[in-house]
């Protein structure tokens, strides 16, 4: 017929990241949804720089390719691709990244705990971060420069906020281009508040369970409701929730614009 049929030409296949991610299931329960498990669609896992060179070898030969997208990320500024409509709301509609912080932080580390309740900013924000890091900025150094172009916006986290000396604090993240940003951004505002912070990559899973268990003092990488959903029922009551640091955040199947006739997950199915 006139438009080849999608699934063959990518194997039946979705490019996605790392296993653990919230979006990964999201996805997996997509497939079901969707009744694209009958076509035998499957969801590839990788990383998020497999999955991003991936999609830059599709586009650069103007190849199909659907794969696992969210916003804030630099890949919808430097690619033409669009997220698919997602009629059953499997997805959900937006996302929000919350700061988790471990049961006592406020007691022990009072000023941490205040800049860490504070800490808040907007995807563009957290997008110029992201981008310098892309452009092989060492990610620290992206947010030294962030944080001096922003006095501003650090003066409201840490307004009154009595410097420390040399306190240590244990911030944990997964290694997705948006924690990268913000957890770096906020090691940094602490570094400057005289703490000493240590800041360390590992699964979703682990990252949870370090603050649960008191390993780690805060993790600024909770997308919520639904992508880490899962994780935060699992953990209820093990930390303290001080609400969103970023909103407006998006999670779904997303194609590039080439792909004219794929606009909705429905249309995989074709
Ligand atoms: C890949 S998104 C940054 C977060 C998630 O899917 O858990």
């Amino acid at each position: 017929d006139a438009k080849q049929k999608l699934g063959p030409q990518i194997n039946y296949t979705i490019t996605g990241i790392d296993a653990g991610a919230g979006i990964m299931a999201s996805t997996q329960k997509a497939l079901s949804t969707y009744h694209l498990e009958g076509q035998n669609w499957q969801l590839q896992t990788s990383s998020t720089a497999a999955m991003t060179s991936t999609l830059d070898k599709a586009i650069a030969d103007k190849r199909p390719i659907v794969i696992t997208g969210w916003q804030p990320h630099w890949m919808f500024t430097k690619y033409p691709i669009k997220f698919l409509k997602d009629p059953k709301n499997v997805f959900g509609q937006a996302e929000h990244i919350n700061t988790i912080v471990r049961k006592g932080l406020k007691k022990d580390m009072p000023e941490a705990y205040t800049i860490l309740d504070r800490f808040h900013w907007t995807p563009a924000e957290m997008s110029k971060v992201m981008l310098q890091v892309n452009d092989g900025v060492d990610p620290e150094k992206a947010a030294k420069d962030w944080i001096k172009a922003n006095p501003k916006q650090v003066a409201k986290w840490t307004k009154g906020v009595k410097k420390v000396h040399g306190t240590k604090i244990k911030v944990t993240y997964v290694a997705w281009d948006s924690e990268i940003a913000s957890t770096n951004v906020v090691a940094e505002v602490l570094r400057q508040q005289g703490y000493e912070p240590t800041i360390q990559a590992m699964e979703i899973q682990p990252m949870w369970a370090s603050v649960a268990t008191k390993a780690a003092d805060a993790q600024v990488a909770a997308w919520l409701p639904k992508t880490s959903g899962l994780y935060y029922k699992d953990y209820q009551g093990k930390f303290e929730d001080l609400g969103p640091n970023l909103e407006g955040a998006k999670v779904g199947l997303a194609v590039p614009k080439y792909m004219t006739n794929v606009n909705s997950i429905e249309d995989l199915k074709t």
